[in-house]
């Protein structure tokens, strides 16, 4: 659905994409991670057929973005980051008027304002004047109109910038409702969304590709232990014994819970699962476990260390990290 290759894009002397290529296939949620200024944006903006790039090639839908930008536009729902829309309109007749523009009309128009009226869920605002909206309102009637042309991709710019928790669900939702519709390229700052919505992520930092691959696998290739955390009721030298399973680099116990509880927490080696080994153990010893549960890395972890990584600390906002 999106394919780019060696893009570039220079801005004033100043390049803010560096040669990245990618692919997005078709039916995919992919998010586009990457801190303040990585360019992200600029890569949507291309893509879009909104902006020339400065070298390279990308194609959406089969269409060239430099050449075929009239097909591009009509394959592609794109909502820009803070998405510029008329206050002095109502939000139906701004959705009329963006769909007239690109070429609905008649009933099948009506109808399908209707429809995406009720999906963003701005069916009772629709007599509202844009500008009154709240801005979570305004997010979504972009959306609205991103949608209204039933594109077969969406490129979303920071669809739930501003929005509240309550919200930024609802966006979740829409995004998971729209999977087997839409192709989905997805930029946000919010990793937990990404872990929850997105098929593949690729982070990009300082206008270079750095990661390209499944939230699991990003979070598979940290470079992190595990953590396994347990509540057990044992004698003996139970520490020792946990730290000498397979697989186990250190094990600490915490301080008592509750007689005769304790917690105990084990580093594990990165791709090891030791569970089931450590209730053999248990039973062996004649332990007793009423808790454990593992704490992964999260995505967030890896994207702070694929922006450190790529770039000098200072480059990066820390609002983002
Ligand atoms: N119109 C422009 N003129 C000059 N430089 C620009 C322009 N637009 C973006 N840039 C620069 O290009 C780089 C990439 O910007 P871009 O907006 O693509 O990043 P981004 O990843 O979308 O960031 P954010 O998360 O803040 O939206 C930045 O250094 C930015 O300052």
């Amino acid at each position: 659905m999106i394919d780019v290759q060696d893009l570039t894009k220079q801005y004033a002397g100043r390049t803010a994409v560096n040669h990245i290529s990618f692919r997005v296939e078709p039916g995919e949620i992919v998010g586009f991670l990457g801190p303040n200024g990585a360019g992200k944006s600029t890569t949507m903006r291309i893509l879009s057929g909104y902006m020339p790039a400065t070298s390279g090639r990308a194609s959406v839908a089969g269409f060239d973005v430099f050449h075929q930008s009239i097909q591009v536009r009509q394959n592609v729902g794109y909502m820009p980051e803070n998405a510029p829309l008329y206050s002095d309109m109502k939000v139906k007749e701004y959705l009329r008027f963006r769909a007239e523009l690109k070429g609905l009309s008649g009933l099948s128009m009506r109808r399908r304002i209707g429809e995406v009226m009720e999906l963003t869920g701005v069916t009772d605002m629709r007599k509202r004047l844009i500008g009154n909206l709240s801005k979570g309102y305004r997010q979504r009637v972009a959306l609205a109109d991103a949608l209204v042309h039933k594109p077969k991709l969406l490129i979303l710019d920071e669809p739930t910038n501003g929005l509240d928790p309550v919200q930024i669900r609802h966006v979740r939702d829409l995004l998971r409702s729209l999977k087997s519709k839409h192709t989905v390229l997805l930029s946000t700052h919010i990793l937990h969304e990404v872990e929850q919505s997105c098929d593949r992520v690729i982070m990009i930092n300082q206008g270079r590709i750095r990661a390209n691959d499944t939230p699991e696998n990003l979070t598979r290739q940290l470079r992190s232990t595990t953590l396994l955390h347990l509540e057990l009721e044992g004698s003996g030298p139970v520490t020792e014994k946990l730290a000498a399973l397979p697989g186990v680099r250190k094990a600490t116990e915490e301080p008592l819970l509750v007689h005769p509880w304790r917690r105990y927490t084990l580093r594990v080696e990165p791709d090891q699962d030791v569970r089931e080994a450590l209730l053999t153990l248990a039973t062996a010893q004649k332990w007793r476990i009423r808790e454990m549960h593992r704490q992964l890395p999260t995505l967030e972890d890896v994207f702070v260390e694929f922006s450190m990584n790529a770039g000098t600390p200072s480059d990066i906002p820390t609002h983002v990290l």
